[in-house]
Parts: C-alpha cells; sequence; structure tokens
C-alpha cells in the first residue's frame, strides 16, 4: 500500500500541501484529480523523493520511502525525462539495468512491452524522431522495465490517442490486477470514470471528496434537475430561484440546487415560466462530481 499520511508541503510563503492523506492500495487503480495547480505532481514527486515534505511522510507498505523503496517505484514523471537523442531501447535497457536487470532480461522486457504498447518506430530512430503518442509509451515502459512495486503515473495518458489509451489502459488495469498499487493523476474525466477503482479529489492541499465513482455519485445524486420548457422566454434558466445553471444541451437545462432548495418549488416556479417538457433529476457525471468538490 502507498500511503500519504498527513503530508504538508510549502513553496516559500504558498503552502501547496496542507496535512495530504490518501491510500492506494495493493491492486487498485487510483486516480488523482484536481484543478490545475491543486499539488498532485507536488504530491508525486515528495514520494519519489524529488521534493522533501515539509511534514508528515510518504510509505510503502508501512515503511517511509528511502532510496531502496523508491527504486522499486515505476515513475512517469510530468516533464517525462529520457534522452531525447538515445534509442528508445537503449534507454530502456540501460535504466532497467540500473536497478539490477541483467542485461539479456532487459533486452528481453523492452522487446515486449515495444511490441505490446505497439510503439510505432524505426529501430535505429533516437527518441525525439519518434511522435509525442510514441515517446509516452516509451516513457510508461520505463516506469515498468524493472517490474515495479508501486506505479506513480503524472498525467500518462494525456495527448494519446483513443486505441493508445485503450493500450495503455490494459496495462494498468493489468499491474493493478497483479497486486500492484497504480497511481496516476488526470484531468481526462470520462477516462477516470472508466478506470480508476477510486478516485480522489485534491482541492487546497488536501483530498476533498474521494471513493468509487458509486461513492461519489451517491453524494451528489439529487442535487441536480434537469428541465426543458417549451414556450418560455429566451434566458428563462437565470430566473429560476434557489438554484444554480449548469449547463445546457439543445434546451435541455441542468441546474444545481442551491443548499435547503425545495425541488417543489422549483417544479412551481418553472410552470409559471412554460410548459413543462421534461422535469428530472441528472444522474452525475465525473465532471459533476468534480464541479462540486472543487467549488464548493
Ligand atoms: N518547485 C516549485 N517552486 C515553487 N512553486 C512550485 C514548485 N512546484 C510547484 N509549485 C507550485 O505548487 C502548486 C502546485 O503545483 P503542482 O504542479 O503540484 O499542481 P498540479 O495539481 O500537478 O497541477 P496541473 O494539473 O496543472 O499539472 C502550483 O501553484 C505551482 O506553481
Amino acid at each position: 500500500m502507498l500511503n500519504f499520511d498527513r503530508v504538508v508541503k510549502s513553496f516559500g510563503p504558498k503552502q501547496v500541501l496542507n496535512e495530504l492523506s490518501f491510500a492506494v492500495r495493493p491492486g487498485e487503480l487510483y486516480g488523482f484529480c484536481g484543478a490545475n495547480g491543486a499539488g498532485k505532481t507536488t504530491a508525486m514527486r515528495i514520494a519519489l523523493g524529488v521534493h522533501d515534505a515539509d511534514s508528515g511522510v510518504v510509505t510503502i507498505d508501512g515503511r517511509p520511502i528511502d532510496a531502496d523503496l523508491r527504486a522499486q517505484i515505476g515513475y512517469m514523471p510530468e516533464e517525462r525525462g529520457l534522452y531525447a537523442k538515445m534509442r528508445p531501447i537503449d534507454q530502456l535497457v540501460y535504466l532497467a539495468k540500473l536497478s539490477g536487470v541483467r542485461a539479456d532480461e532487459a533486452s528481453r522486457r523492452a522487446a515486449e512491452w515495444i511490441e505490446r504498447l505497439g510503439v510505432v518506430m524505426s529501430p535505429k530512430d533516437p527518441l525525439e524522431k519518434l511522435s509525442l503518442g510514441n515517446q509516452q509509451k516509451v516513457q510508461l515502459i520505463a516506469a515498468l522495465m524493472a517490474e515495479p512495486r508501486v506505479l506513480v503515473l503524472d498525467e500518462p495518458f494525456s495527448g494519446l490517442d483513443p486505441v493508445a489509451v485503450d493500450a495503455m489502459a490494459d496495462v494498468l488495469l493489468e499491474q493493478a490486477r497483479n497486486g500492484i498499487p497504480v497511481l496516476f493523476s488526470s484531468h481526462q474525466l470520462d477516462l477516470v470514470d472508466r478506470l480508476c477503482d477510486r478516485i480522489g479529489i485534491i482541492r487546497g492541499g488536501r483530498i476533498v471528496a474521494e471513493g468509487t465513482v458509486g461513492e461519489l455519485r451517491a453524494k451528489v445524486a439529487g442535487r441536480l434537475l434537469q428541465i426543458s420548457l417549451q414556450g418560455a422566454e429566451a434566458g428563462w434558466p437565470e430566473s429560476v430561484p434557489g438554484v444554480r445553471r449548469v449547463d445546457d444541451h439543445d434546451g435541455l437545462v441542468s441546474f444545481e440546487l442551491s443548499d435547503g432548495t425545495d425541488p417543489d418549488d422549483v417544479l412551481d416556479a418553472v410552470r409559471r415560466l412554460g410548459r413543462i417538457e421534461h422535469f428530472g433529476w441528472r444522474n452525475p457525471s465525473l465532471s459533476d462530481i468534480f464541479r462540486e468538490a472543487v467549488t464548493a
């Protein structure tokens, strides 16, 4: 288990992590979400020893992460960081050898992953000649080469086409099902929704919502109404009391109920504005959950 326990981190006067606590269990794919600048990368870098925490601790199976444990983490940094001029295969073998894997075994693993993830390249090409998506696949392979005990991946899916997303997602799910705690950050909420066993949303340096998508949905359920009216004046959504307009798709307008608003009062109000075509609860998406968590 990868555990962040009351981790605090400031850069100068700015506190980024405020007693951040969460755990990624063995066999679990954990989606780490939050607005830009919320502290996801900082938290991951602390686990990897790039930054020191001001206080608090990150542990693996109860042991504070030291150099030995750090070497057992497969890490995909946001800034990526393989050598642009080196051939991918050489880098992968080199990195694995640094982690104590024998050269022939490292070559075998690299070839297998390159094939499995469908990295498109000519064997002679240096990394910089690969498309960004293929470079990203090589980055993931680098994180997997030493058969890590924990995976920490900073936005591994950003910029990938749907086929590459599926290939990478398959690998991460497989790693998780093999018992590895897999932590990854992402802004692609549809993907997080589809893949993750649990999700943690960070805001203000701490986790403000955590659970399975179902658990998080249950918390927002009963707060979002969808309404469509016929014959109402343009701009009618702005005149409905006790709600906040969330979005509008083809005349079906979604509203978030303010605390204490009775949906029956909303029904009475919109009846006066036009003929009701639709009035019902909206099944919250992960975007709805995210919006609620980061703006509440
Ligand atoms: N080395 C640093 N020195 C000073 N401030 C930093 C440093 N690293 C990060 N920060 C600040 O810490 C805050 C959190 O940044 P971080 O990169 O952890 O957020 P994030 O959640 O990963 O964001 P994003 O989703 O945009 O990648 C930001 O305000 C950032 O400017």
